[in-house]
């Protein structure tokens, strides 16, 4: 009993003993005055005379004041809230330890319930992110997939500076621990890979593990940025950094302190940034004169804002991951780690195509039909045209009775073909009937959708032609597309590079786009050979390979309005590559079919 007697009267001694540093410590007072309030400590006019006072430091020290009037247990469970709250008290933490605190056994049954804005903000943050990346996108509006359902791990290669491989990782909840770290005062890691490879799907897969808290960092803030949306603001545009990231995410419900945001700005270790397809803005951020440096207050271009995050002079200590194709280079003073995906290896793909088809006979198929393919099987590697094949696989061995993959000398054309003609039959064809399967014949397929195909090869065209991977609701009925045609899965709603009130698409995949407009060229019965063959001679004038500096080194005068459509003319190669597959002679006798329907 002397011993409880004398814990106690320590508690009421400890506030008064170290009142002073409470009172410039303690910032988060809602979290306090709801505890209390709940707890029968303090009564509703207690709050108030909180509440009425003026400036933080008063209100603690009016808090003291009537913690220590009532006594001893409450000035105990005030210590305890502190205790248990610990990412709203994070300050307090090193003092708690100091007085070597241990909650009474009283105290210890009590509730405590967490009500700091920044708790609250970081909870809020884990449920928008869980929500955003439970599903994959490029399964469009009409089949949405689990993530859970169909992610399978691929190939990772860690790389040092001179990239020469330092192993290979197979797993993601460590991906933001040391190995493979060549530079620790780097703060970027680096993941690239061709096109499709499954970069924007690992970043998913990252942000929904630390949605699940099931990612190894004890980060508590996640902001997710798709660099694409970087470059629809205008030049002359200027966001601060807290609506960059909040803007871009989510706000803070209750902070009118603005709690949230200091507190991002005090402990920015606490905080992963991801950028995906930094490749598109690539030559954007080239382009752009020295950056001045930013403060984390100010407003600022949202570019200036993007190259002071990388290079760390905003948020210095964050965590950055950053995904780009191969080929585009960033100096290695500003790299962590590099990660290179090499896509699906034999195993992967087994596992995929496992978790791909539910029926045991179409996994044999599949895998029958693949095996006697290696070229089809090499292309497979790449998840995304692994993708594809087995989307198109379902659907069409689903409809008709006769659809075999193709086995021999199958191109990337091919699978877009094949894609295409999935969307395409969605509308065209009713659900097959059990007993009755109808005949696969690709050209019919088209010929049917050749209005909507014509529309979305316009609009891909458009869109490469002004350097856009976005297209807005304006120019999606002017080319004459209706709702239906919307369902059938060439187009996705783009939530994060809303301009103004419009509703915003882009094309499942950049590589679709391009497969598309190169469609629109060969179709265009008035085109002349050398419009035809327009991104031909864009791609040849050669650019200079450039290593990214993140820019500050670059003093090039040419502003971000002026710069040229795309970052990299990768996805006018891609169009180059569909332009000649499209034109080959395997398909003449496709394209010739359609060509006369359009006319
Ligand atoms: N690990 C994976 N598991 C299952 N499916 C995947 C995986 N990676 C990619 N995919 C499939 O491939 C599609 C394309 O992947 P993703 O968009 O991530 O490629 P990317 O490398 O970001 O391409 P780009 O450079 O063109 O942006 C995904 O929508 C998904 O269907």
């Amino acid at each position: 009993m002397g011993q409880i007697e004398e814990a106690k009267v320590s508690c009421l001694h400890t506030l008064t003993q170290h009142r002073e540093l409470l009172v410039s410590r303690l910032k988060s007072i809602q979290c306090l005055l709801d505890n209390l309030l709940a707890c029968g400590f303090f009564c509703e006019e207690d709050v108030e005379i909180v509440q009425r006072t003026v400036t933080k430091p008063n209100q603690v020290r009016k808090i003291l004041e009537l913690v220590q009037c009532k006594g001893e247990e409450t000035c105990d469970y005030f210590i305890f809230i502190i205790f248990q709250v610990c990412d709203a008290y994070i300050d307090l933490q090193p003092w708690l330890k100091e007085i070597a605190y241990r909650p009474s056994k009283n105290v210890a049954e009590m509730k405590v319930i967490n009500t700091d804005p920044i708790s609250r903000y970081c909870e809020k943050l884990r449920d928008e992110m869980s929500r955003d990346t439970s599903f994959i996108m490029s399964y469009g509006q009409q089949d949405e997939t689990r993530l859970e359902d169909l992610y399978t791990d691929t190939v990772m290669e860690m790389l040092n500076d001179c990239n020469e491989s330092l192993g290979f990782k197979d797993t993601l909840n460590q991906f933001l621990g040391n190995d493979g770290v060549f530079n620790p005062q780097g703060e970027i890691i680096c993941v690239m890979g061709d096109a499709g490879v499954g970069k924007s799907i690992l970043l998913q897969k990252l942000q929904n593990l630390w949605s699940k808290k099931e990612l190894q960092t004890d980060a508590i803030f996640f902001f997710k940025f798709r660099c694409r949306m970087f470059s629809i603001f205008k030049e002359e545009e200027q966001i601060s950094l807290r609506d960059l990231l909040f803007k871009y995410n989510c706000y803070p419900d209750h902070d009118p302190d603005n709690e949230v945001f200091d507190y991002i700005l005090r402990f920015p270790e606490k905080v992963i940034l991801t950028f995906d397809g930094y490749d598109e803005i690539q030559e954007l951020i080239d382009q752009i004169s020295v950056p001045e440096m930013v403060s984390p207050e100010d407003k600022a271009n949202s570019l200036q804002l993007l190259i002071s995050l990388l290079s760390g002079k905003l948020l210095k200590g964050s965590k950055k991951v950053l995904t780009t194709r191969t080929g585009v280079e960033m100096q290695n003073r500003v790299i962590r780690k590099k990660v290179i995906l090499r896509g699906f290896s034999p195993d992967h793909q087994k596992k995929y195509i496992n978790l791909h088809f539910k029926e045991q006979e179409h996994r044999e198929l599949v895998s029958v039909q693949l095996d006697a393919s290696p070229h089809l099987c090499g292309l497979c590697s790449t998840p995304l045209f692994c993708w594809i094949v087995f989307k198109s696989f379902s659907h069409l061995h689903t409809r008709h009775d006769n659809f075999h993959l193709p086995k021999t000398c199958i191109t990337l054309t091919d699978i877009f073909l094949l894609l295409s003609e999935v969307f395409l039959s969605r509308s065209a064809s009713p659900a097959p009937s059990l007993l009755k399967k109808s005949i696969h014949c690709t050209s019919e397929t088209f010929r049917a959708g050749l209005r909507p195909l014509s529309a979305f090869a316009n609009l891909a065209l458009q869109g490469l032609k002004r350097g856009s991977f976005l297209c807005n609701q304006m120019e999606i009925s002017e080319s004459g597309l209706t709702e239906e045609d919307m369902a059938m899965g060439f187009l996705r709603p783009v939530s994060d590079c809303n301009a103004g009130d419009s509703a915003t698409f882009e094309f499942i995949h950049t590589t679709l786009q391009s497969f598309l407009a190169a469609f629109a060229l060969v179709l265009d019965e008035e085109a002349t050979a050398s419009s035809i063959l327009k991104f031909f001679t864009e791609c040849s004038r050669k650019r200079e390979q450039c290593c990214l500096p993140v820019a500050w080194c670059v003093t090039s005068s040419v502003k971000p309005t002026e710069n040229k459509p795309f970052a990299s003319n990768e996805h006018l190669q891609f169009t180059n590559l569909f332009l000649s597959g499209l034109l080959s002679k395997s398909k003449t006798s496709l394209m010739g079919h359609l060509s006369c329907f359009c006319s």
